[in-house]
């Protein structure tokens, strides 16, 4: 616009040009996205540049154009299509950076589309190999911008960096090994030049593991595991937390202790640490592996530099359930007890929302956030252990099969990968979560290289007739739910929350809803042809405020979801981006 042109070779440079102040190297335009920026992602309206919109990911946006009083006039700006055969779960959340939307889709794929016409500017494949053994669906979440590149997680666990003007390789690396059972669903994160991945493969027996990579080249720069005994081994240093090498598991079964990262993680500025939850123990079945199990079921603070881990926080020691644990971590700040603090909430699967000091991981509160809970009667605030109900817990397998026990919530949780939001305006967290509980019983498995290591048998059944999804919009100094909005099938995609005192959220029967943030008054929705699985984002563009959501029903709900799963099976697949603004006038 208004920098001067670039000289393309030094040869058109006079040559004897009197040399003033050195150029500011490559800060023109079209460079690209810096670390600085995806920091400040937050107070960045015209761009959405990380998954979370911020580091935070709150998933808050300060904009108000659109709000309360006239999101009932929004309508369609345009859609894009994924196309062809491959429509399964869109959990994507799109990318907006100069005039392009970036989204991810089923089977490991990347779209660039025109940010005002929806006119694909490029699409790129992995094309996978048939070996896959994804546990829930092809998905991704998302991607990361940097520079000149964009950059997501394949299924067969690879990272590949694209240049995001012309969707060329740049860089790509095998991040671990897909015929043991280990994919890549999540979006990356950047944090100071490192792309931050986990891993997914805990129904394989997979060991979860966070790596930092050189954005440039893909390099590995740290690792670090995140099961006792794998932790203590690496790269000779101690894990930084009990110094102890593997007091929590019985002989070899750290070896395949899943805790597979999953969901990724967010980051805190302020503190500087990474938050990474950490997925459900190997194999499901308890008995089979007595102990805590760390660090399973849990939040890892983890240092971005050193890839230590500065604390951890388990929410289901010795998860016997599937609990899984991986839920972000969100950072804000409130007062509590007459102090303001950093604090971190997470709604996790085992049903309770959970207020920790995000310096140290002390547990500050636990409140139930569904109906129904039967594995715990709440959580000791002392110790920051959950009061088990014992009887609850599924028997072990004597010859075959153990006893059936009912347990609430269903494996697939309270609340599962799909991001709640925190308002800045209603200082609320808006968490979509689900009433279900299952018919769980354990069975003896054995480990095998690539085959599911699950040792449990199970079936999802709704708790009641008329819904099993509820958007619930938490007040974190409580824990008390101050409204809710109960949808007949379970909610599976992400919440944006604005300060136009609005809520979005989709729903599987294909609508995009928004929400009164203050009242949960329903003012707005929009059907999108198939279920909404993904994670709707907004920005500004000329003016104008864009929303964006991916629609296109999967995920694990249609493979593992039992009589809920019968009750869905209805819903039509799908693959397309819709854009929504208020109409000129
Ligand atoms: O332990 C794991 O490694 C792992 C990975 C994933 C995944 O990567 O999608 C899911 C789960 N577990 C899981 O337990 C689960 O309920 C789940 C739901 C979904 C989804 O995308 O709908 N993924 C996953
Ligand atoms: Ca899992």
């Amino acid at each position: 616009m208004f920098a001067a042109p670039l000289l393309a070779a030094d040869e058109t440079a006079p040559a004897a040009a009197p040399v003033a102040a050195p150029a500011p190297v490559a800060a023109a335009a079209g460079a690209g996205p810096t670390d600085a920026d995806l920091m400040n992602d937050e107070k960045t309206p015209e761009n959405v540049l990380t998954y979370g919109m911020g580091p935070r990911a709150q998933r808050f946006s300060t904009i108000t154009q659109i709000n309360s009083s006239n999101v009932g006039r929004m309508v369609p700006a345009f859609t894009a299509s994924l196309g062809g055969e491959k429509q399964r779960g869109q959990e994507s959340q799109p990318l907006v950076y100069d005039g392009t939307i970036y989204v991810t889709g089923s089977y490991s794929r990347l779209f660039a589309f025109d940010a005002k016409t929806g006119e694909e500017k490029w699409q790129y494949d992995a094309r996978l190999p048939d070996a896959i053994v994804p546990c829930c669906d092809v998905v991704n979440r998302g991607a990361a911008i940097y520079g000149d590149k964009i950059i997501f997680g394949t299924l067969d666990a690879r990272l590949v960096a694209l240049n995001r003007n012309t969707g060329k390789v740049i860089w790509n690396k095998q991040i671990a090994d897909y015929k043991a059972g280990y994919s890549f669903t999540a979006a990356p994160m950047i944090v100071k030049g490192k792309v931050i991945v986990g891993n997914s493969g805990g129904e394989f027996g997979a060991v979860g593991e966070v790596q930092a990579r050189d954005v440039n080249t893909g390099e590995l720069i740290w690792s670090r595991p995140t099961i006792e005994g794998h932790m203590g081994m690496m790269n000779g240093q101690p894990n930084g937390i009990t110094g102890k090498t593997n007091a929590t598991w019985q002989g070899d079964q750290w070896k395949t202790g899943g805790g597979a990262t999953w969901l990724g993680g967010t980051y805190d500025p302020d503190t500087n640490l990474i938050f990474m939850g950490t997925g459900n123990p190997a194999p499901w079945n308890s008995h089979l592996r007595p102990g805590d199990n760390l660090y399973t079921a849990s939040t890892l603070g983890i240092d971005p530099d050193s890839g230590q881990v500065k604390w951890a926080y388990q929410t289901t020691p010795h998860d016997g359930w599937d609990f899984d644990g991986v839920n972000e971590l969100i950072p804000f700040d409130a007062m509590r007890g007459g102090k303001m603090m950093k604090l971190g909430a997470k709604a996790d699967r085992n049903g309770y929302f959970f207020i920790i000091d995000r310096t140290n991981g002390k547990l500050q509160q636990a409140t139930p956030f569904v109906s129904k809970i039967t594995w715990a009667n709440g959580f000791n605030l002392k110790t920051g252990r959950p009061n088990y109900v014992d009887a609850n817990r599924p028997g072990a397998p004597t010859a075959e099969k153990g006893t059936t026990v009912f347990s609430a919530p269903a494996f697939l949780g309270a609340k599962n990968w799909m991001p709640m939001s925190y308002s800045q305006q209603t200082g609320m967290f808006y968490v979509p979560s689900n009433e279900w509980g299952m018919d769980i019983w354990n069975e003896p498995i054995a480990y095998k290289k690539g085959a599911a290591y699950l040792g449990a048998g199970f079936t999802i059944k709704p708790l009641y007739d008329d819904h099993i999804g509820v958007l619930r919009a938490i007040d974190p100094a409580t824990g008390k739910i101050a409204w809710e909005y109960k949808n007949k099938a379970p909610l599976w995609g992400g919440v944006l929350s604005t300060a136009g005192n609005l809520v979005f959220t989709g729903t599987p029967e294909g609508y995009l809803k928004a929400f009164d943030a203050k009242s949960g008054k329903e003012l707005w929705k929009f059907n999108t042809g198939s279920g909404v699985v993904g994670s709707p984002v907004t920005w500004t563009d000329d003016g104008e405020q864009y929303v964006a959501v991916m629609s296109g029903w999967g995920g694990a709900v249609p493979l593992w979801g039992g009589e809920v799963a019968k009750a869905v099976q209805h819903i039509n697949q799908g693959g397309a981006l819709w854009v929504f603004k208020l109409p000129k006038s």
